[in-house]
């Protein structure tokens, strides 16, 4: 199976974001707060591109049902995920006004500018190696946080350790797992090779948002005015 190949090929870098300092700390609850919110602003900004790209997703399908599916993701992680982060930003002291005038760091930038840059240019085959490992590593991380005992009844990293854990995130991540492998079909290996790198970069891309949360890193110049 072509997912079989890309797991075991990003693995390091999978087990790099599982054991990162910013990881374990919502695992065991012990993350700076301050560094959560950092993050759960920059994460709704990501999300609002990820968007971008479920609708794309929908124009390049080669099929009602793929059409349909991704039609609804763009809607489920509009209401559903984003409304997780809306929640907590309250729950957490950020005012709602303030979540939509975030600027994005760097990483933020970076990463969402180059899902949809390879989205755009490729097929539905590029787009889907491309959103893969958010999805995919986000339900890996989950479930694994979730056998931490506490990990999903902690006051604030709780609801997100159980968001990830879900199985409805385990179904997406294997629904888009299925249609990687049915898309590989048939593909030369250049084109594999091609799909693999694009799956390798946005692996490096969530092992790099993780390190921009733990940092609070946001450019590393900055005009005052
Ligand atoms: C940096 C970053 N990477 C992955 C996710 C997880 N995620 C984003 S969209 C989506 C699927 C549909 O809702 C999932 C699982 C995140 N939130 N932030």
């Amino acid at each position: 199976m072509f997912t079989d190949r890309l797991y075991k090929t990003a693995k390091p870098i999978w087990e790099a974001s599982y054991h990162h300092p910013f990881v374990q700390g919502i695992g065991n609850g012990t993350l700076d707060i301050d560094k959560f919110r950092f993050f759960m602003e920059q994460d709704y900004l990501y999300l609002i591109e990820y968007c971008r790209l479920f609708a794309l997703g929908s124009l390049k399908a080669h099929n009602l049902q793929t059409m349909t599916v991704f039609a609804d993701l763009l809607h489920s992680t509009l209401k559903v995920e984003m409304d997780l982060h809306r929640q907590y930003a309250e729950r957490i002291g950020i005012e709602k006004e303030k979540l939509e005038q975030v600027q994005p760091a760097a990483t933020t930038v970076a990463y969402t500018s180059y899902m949809l840059n390879v989205s755009q240019r490729g097929s539905l085959a590029e787009l889907v190696a491309a959103v893969l490992p958010c999805t995919w590593s986000y339900y890996e991380i989950g479930t694994r946080l979730h056998e931490i005992p506490g990990a999903s009844e902690h006051e604030f990293y709780g609801e997100w350790v159980k968001m990830y854990a879900s199985t409805e995130f385990g179904e997406l991540a294997k629904w888009l797992k299925d249609l990687m492998n049915e898309l590989a079909e048939g593909k030369r290996e250049e084109e594999l090779k091609w799909l693999e790198d694009i799956f390798v970069t946005t692996s490096k891309y969530e092992y790099m948002f993780w390190e921009m949360s733990e940092r609070k890193e946001m450019w590393p110049i900055e005009i005052n005015s």
